[in-house]
């Protein structure tokens, strides 16, 4: 990874974590390259001031990260109600709706993600767009129950057009299987959409699990460049550096 990329990573996570990590929380610990930086901070600060902080996975990813980083790991039975969940994401728009599921946790990061009172994202500069699939031209990542991928594909191709790929594996012969044991169906899309009407088309039909669609749900996103941080507040617009 180019080494401004990660800079940016990093100082978005930072100042997530600075702004909105406080003591005696319950905390979503999202999926993804740019979540490690996050756990990182969490744990300098853990030790640090010492916190008392329970972390709740997103993924195995995350589960691991948490374990291995000495963290208290929570689970959403014990903890249906989180403060805060800091995750990362493929692109977000002008209004912080996010597609997500890049790295195949779409489902378990939704549920978390969605159990939080707040949900922060963490991404660099590059994930900052006007609309979903100005920057990200890997599609939209949806979660399907293995045997209904074909009609799926075909449903979705046949009413929304564009091309629906079964996502392959890279060191596995055959496709991506999830942390729930599914597959996952990358949508390419051509220009704008209504995103509400396609995440409800999609979740119309049967065998689709989750989409990567996070739709309304951020309430700030942090984008990190090598010079400066951009913070997003939803609703507003408002910018800070
Ligand atoms: O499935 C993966 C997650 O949605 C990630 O949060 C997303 O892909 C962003 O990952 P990264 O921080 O590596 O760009």
């Amino acid at each position: 990874m180019e080494e401004g990329i990660k800079v940016g990573k990093k100082a978005a996570a930072i100042r997530a974590v600075d702004d909105h990590v406080k003591d005696n929380q319950v905390i979503g610990i999202g999926s993804g390259s740019t979540i490690i930086y996050a756990i990182d901070r969490i744990v300098e600060r853990v030790k640090k001031e010492n916190l008392k902080l329970i972390c709740v996975p997103t993924s195995f990813q995350a589960e691991q990260a948490i374990l291995e980083n000495g963290l208290s790991l929570g689970q959403l039975s014990m903890y249906p109600k989180l403060d805060v969940a800091i995750d990362g994401a493929d692109e977000v728009d002008a209004s912080l709706n996010c597609i997500k599921g890049g790295g195949g946790c779409l489902t378990q990061e939704k549920i978390v993600d969605y159990c939080a009172r707040d949900f922060i994202v963490v991404a660099d500069e590059r994930k900052d767009s006007e609309f979903l699939g100005e920057k990200w031209k890997r599609g939209l990542p949806i979660e399907v129950i293995p045997m209904s991928y074909k009609p799926v594909q075909l449903k979705i191709q046949n009413t929304l057009g564009g091309t629906a790929n079964l996502r392959m594996a890279a060191k596995k012969a055959g496709p991506v299987v999830t942390d729930n044991s599914n597959f996952i169906i990358d949508w390419i899309f051509d220009g704008e959409q209504d995103w509400q009407k396609v995440d409800t088309f999609l979740h119309s039909i049967p065998g689709v699990l989750e989409t990567g669609l996070f739709l309304q749900t951020a309430k700030m996103v942090y984008f990190g460049t090598v010079e400066v941080i951009i913070g997003q507040i939803i609703g507003g617009g408002k910018r800070k550096t």
